[in-house]
């Protein structure tokens, strides 16, 4: 096959589009890890991660299932709005936000989830279905069928991240979502989660956002937090 060498072929930044430069793509990714615009089914790779999140096992399931999978209380494969509610608390969310949590996401997502075309009051989410679920317009860091992409991963903090390289602030978040309110919606809650001290978005908090290992972590920092009597709510992660 023959290479490109054309620097015009080549060109991320095209001048007369200056949003171009302004948001600039990554051009090194392959020099961290293998094949980086190939969707991975079960992990999350990074430049810092080539091999995802260390210690979390997978258990065959697709990285957006992994996302969903911590709410999934008994293990059975279906989200009940009781099971978001009882996540969220388990992040440290109040009372309030987790059932606001509870009846927008299974309202929200339960019917496209379900096996057959009957919806139900109870407003389950299988997460077999959870990839029809996606709302479309998001970072695409999620393909279709819910395999992780790391190229929209990293484009992602290289083209908003501008304060602080791989750290977003709530503005860059803001910019970033701009035009897509559900999306917001889920970045504004992950901030809320896992904001650091400075009030930013670490990179690797947003990977384990997408793996769900992020809930993992808070949701133990949380327990041991309310054990020790210093649970803070809200402001946990700092990772
Ligand atoms: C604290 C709880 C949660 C946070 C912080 C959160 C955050 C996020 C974020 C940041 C995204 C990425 C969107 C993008 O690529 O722009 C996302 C995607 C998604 N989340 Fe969550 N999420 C949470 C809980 C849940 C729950 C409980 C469910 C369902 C049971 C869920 C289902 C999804 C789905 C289906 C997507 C893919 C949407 C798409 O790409 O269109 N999330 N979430």
């Amino acid at each position: 096959m023959e290479k490109s060498n054309d620097p015009v072929a080549m060109a991320t930044v095209a001048p007369m589009a200056s949003v171009t430069a302004q948001r600039p793509i990554r051009t090194d990714l392959d020099s961290a890890f293998p094949k980086p615009y190939m969707g991975r089914a079960m992990v999350a790779p990074s430049m810092e991660h080539p091999d995802g999140t260390p210690n979390h096992n997978p258990r065959g399931l697709s990285v957006l299932q992994q996302h969903v999978a911590f709410f999934d209380q008994d293990n059975n494969g279906i989200i009940y709005p009781w099971e978001t509610y009882k996540g969220m608390r388990q992040l440290g969310f109040n009372i309030l936000i987790s059932l606001a949590a509870g009846l927008v996401i299974n309202i929200g997502m339960s019917y496209p989830t379900l096996p057959g075309w009957f919806p139900s009051i109870f407003f389950p989410i299988y997460i077999q279905n959870i990839h029809r679920a996606k709302h479309g317009s998001d970072t695409g860091t999620y393909d279709t069928e819910g395999r992780y992409m790391s190229v929209h991963f990293e484009n992602m903090f290289s083209k908003y991240a501008r304060t602080v390289p791989d750290k977003l602030t709530l503005k860059e978040i803001w910019n970033m979502t701009e035009g897509n309110r559900l999306a917001k919606l889920e970045w504004v809650v992950l901030y809320a989660l896992a904001r650091d001290e400075e009030g930013m978005l670490s990179k690797e908090a947003v990977r384990g956002c997408f793996d769900g290992s992020l809930f993992e972590y808070c949701a133990k920092k949380n327990k041991d937090a309310v054990y020790a009597g210093k649970s803070t709510l809200l402001n946990m992660a700092g990772k």
